[in-house]
């Protein structure tokens, strides 16, 4: 039995590309979809939030003429498509799963995100995808999945990603760099370690809501994670505490 009983789940947009290298690959989604039916049928809640980069970012049209907010708001609708993405994918894996839109959408989705919704979906054993970030320009996924993990009074936040853990430089950048086990959250503040912005370390930080960072492309890694087992966790990720 997991030592948790509810997990926010932040997912990386990059990494739903795969090796087609744009948008969203099947295979991807699939593998996802099936780690994250096996964590909820072991009974832990899960609350998913997803980052946009294999589609749009904000900062990126900056740079080809586009106007910072408008940039921001494209990123923020590209989250909603992997959201709705993944939740195909959940239930073809035949899982239960709504996404909950930080912005006002009609028909798109199950309705506008609030915790009491959230909390009340998952209740009834539904994984519950939150799509549009945190429905603000100059915000991130990271940051979104801080908010919404505190705001749903998750255990843990785990962010799966490409690399297996915190190091102290950008692995993908520094061949040398070194992996910490654990790490605090004034370490990484203030060695700026932009594994996850610096809003989201400080909202977790405040709220007593530690993160786990994990390779999320090996299968198998999300359920040891949501097992919560401290043995089987050495060497998968880091843990960023207080
Ligand atoms: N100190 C560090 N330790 C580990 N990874 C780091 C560090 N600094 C930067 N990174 C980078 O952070 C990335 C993880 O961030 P994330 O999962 O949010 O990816 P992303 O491409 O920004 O996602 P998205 O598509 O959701 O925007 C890693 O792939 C790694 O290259
Ligand atoms: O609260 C938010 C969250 C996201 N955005 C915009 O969306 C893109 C995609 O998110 P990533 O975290 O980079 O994957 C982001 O670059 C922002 O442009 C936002 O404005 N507000």
């Amino acid at each position: 039995m997991s030592r948790y009983k509810r997990i926010l789940l932040k997912l990386s947009g990059e990494s739903l590309q795969g090796k087609q290298g744009y948008g969203l690959d099947p295979q991807m989604l699939a593998s996802y979809a099936a780690q994250i039916k096996a964590v909820a049928d072991s009974g832990v809640q899960v609350g998913i939030v997803i980052g946009g980069g294999n589609i749009f970012r904000g900062l990126s049209g900056v740079g080809k003429g586009f106007d910072r907010v408008r940039g921001d708001q494209m990123g923020m609708l590209a989250t909603v498509i992997n959201s709705l993405a993944l939740q195909s994918a959940i239930e073809n894996a035949g899982g239960k799963a709504c996404v909950l839109t930080s912005i006002p959408m009609g028909p798109v989705g199950a309705g506008i995100y609030s915790k009491f919704r959230a909390v009340e979906l998952m209740n009834d054993g539904y994984t519950v995808i939150i799509g549009g970030g945190t429905g603000n320009p100059f915000f991130t996924t990271d940051t979104a999945s801080a908010l919404r993990g505190v705001e749903i009074e998750a255990d843990v936040l785990l962010k799966g990603t490409r690399v297996n853990g915190v190091y102290t430089a950008d692995p993908e950048k520094d061949p040398s760099a070194v992996k910490y086990d654990t790490v605090t959250f004034a370490e990484a503040i203030e060695k700026r370690l932009k594994v996850m912005d610096l809003t989201a370390f400080t909202l977790c930080m405040e709220n007593g809501l530690p993160i786990f960072v994990f390779d999320m492309d090996t299968p198998g890694n999300l359920e040891k994670v949501a097992a919560g087992d401290d043995r089987a966790l050495a060497g998968i990720g880091t843990l960023v505490h207080n």
